[in-house]
């Protein structure tokens, strides 16, 4: 028998941690460890781009499989959707390549007698792709979104009801593409920070709609962009709602769920002092670690905290970027659109509430509390603000104009969409507490 690549073999290993429930970034780090760096980005391409797209590879290989995808071996499952994902989409692997490997893989996942099964799936996948129809996108919109577009049916009839089945297919479309890297530059303007990065060889442009972003765009230089300028890598749409927050220079800010620490950073680029806290112990030490490399240890402090339960006396302003469904979001965690489910939507709005009245406590009298989601489900956006609005009487929304036009709605709200923006999505509240 031969042995798989190591990056396959990562690969298939990452895909059952995900199973067991680990997060798809965090299975990918413990999986490719030690790989060498060209042979983990191929992976990480691998694993990614198969969460990216299984909905259409499942329906694919369902239509091959002789009693359906279901029927499968998990294992042989998970090998099946890596060969097909390295058949539809890395032209740099030969078909033969991804079958035979394919092969070699199921046979060390210690399921032998599986190896024919993988070998025919995939070739007639190979011979017949072209020949397999997916449903027809105007008679059976849902249906298409949910194969070819590859989302769960309740995501995708929740986003045609709410968006209508054109941009409901616009922001399928806009998840399903690889995501670009932005940074947010720190204490210098981003002009500047273009400037250093050009010097060392690595070519950054602004983002229109998002005037603290700077895309990357010499590919594989994440790394050597935070050595050339003090910066966080962080979406444009996140670095939207520090904008949008607009919190009054030298304020002492409370940052509620703040780790791993982006908008953190971004409050301390101009507010006096920042105290982030974070439920999880393991996500806030890159709160720590994002502040000393940029040697702003003296301007966050970091707590490891409830924040239904915070240990702060009242603030300038409270940032409550509140943990959600992170449907906005699914382009850069393609595992989450298989993870998320309807059940967790009403358990998270159900906390998004209790860490809004405890937020909301951590307020001066006249201070801003600033309510932000990376969900797109109007449940955890607009309807937990409205619900907080109507219980507190005297509160109100209260937009400056400090972010974009194109990203703020009629009710004074930041509301940053895939399929419109082409970044991830967000929601924020800027809300003022009676004096
Ligand atoms: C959307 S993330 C925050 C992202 C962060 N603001 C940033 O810009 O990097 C939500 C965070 O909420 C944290 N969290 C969840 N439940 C919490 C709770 N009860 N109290 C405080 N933090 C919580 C999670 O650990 C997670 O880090």
């Amino acid at each position: 028998m031969a042995t798989p690549t190591v990056g396959r073999q990562a690969a298939l290993e990452a895909l059952a941690r995900v199973r067991e429930g680990e997060l798809a970034d965090r299975a990918l780090d413990a999986a490719a460890h030690g790989l060498e760096a060209r042979e983990r980005a191929w992976t990480q391409e691998l694993v990614y781009g198969t969460f990216r797209l299984r909905g259409r590879i499942d329906y694919l290989l369902g239509r091959l499989a002789r009693d359906g995808v279901e029927s499968l071996d998990p294992d042989v499952l998970d090998v099946l959707r890596l060969g097909a994902y390295q058949l539809l989409e890395m032209g740099s692997v030969p078909p033969y390549a991804a079958v035979s490997q394919s092969v070699d893989l199921v046979r060390m996942a210690g399921v032998p007698r599986a190896a024919g099964l993988v070998n025919g799936i995939l070739q007639n996948l190979q011979r017949r792709r072209e020949h397999i129809s997916f449903p027809d996108a105007r008679a059976d919109g849902a249906g298409y979104l949910t194969t070819w577009g590859s989302h769960p049916r309740w995501l995708v009839e929740r986003w045609m009801e709410r968006f209508g089945p054109e941009q409901a297919l616009a922001l399928v479309e806009a998840n399903n593409r690889r995501p670009e890297l932005f940074i947010r530059p720190l204490g210098v303007s981003v002009d500047e920070a273009a400037a250093r990065l050009r010097a060392a060889e690595i070519e950054a442009v602004r983002v229109g709609w998002s005037p603290d972003s700077l895309r990357i765009e010499t590919p594989g230089t994440a790394s050597e962009a935070l050595a050339a300028v003090p910066a966080v890598v962080q979406d444009p749409a996140a670095a939207l709602v520090v904008r949008y927050a607009d919190v009054p220079a030298g304020a002492t800010v409370l940052d509620l769920a703040a780790a791993p620490g982006g908008k953190a950073m971004g409050l301390a680029d101009g507010a006096g002092r920042v105290a982030a806290a974070d439920l999880s112990r393991r996500r806030v030490r890159r709160v720590t670690e994002n502040a000393r490399r940029v040697g702003w240890d003296d301007r966050i402090g970091v707590v490891v905290a409830d924040g239904r339960m915070p240990p702060f006396r009242p603030a300038d302003a409270v940032l409550l970027d509140a943990p959600c469904t992170g449907t906005g979001t699914l382009r850069r965690h393609p595992d989450g659109r298989w993870r998320v489910t309807p059940d967790d939507l009403a358990a998270l709005t159900r906390l998004q509430d209790e860490l809004l009245a405890a937020a909301a406590e951590c307020v001066r009298p006249g201070g801003l509390l600033i309510y932000s989601t990376c969900s797109l489900e109007r449940e955890e956006n607009e309807v937990r603000v409205e619900s907080f609005l109507a219980a507190n009487p005297g509160w109100r929304v209260d937009a400056t104009e400090a972010a974009p036009a194109e990203v703020r709605d009629a009710a004074g709200y930041l509301c940053v969409l895939p399929q419109a923006q082409g970044a991830d999505g967000a929601f924020a509240a800027r809300l003022r507490r009676p004096a």
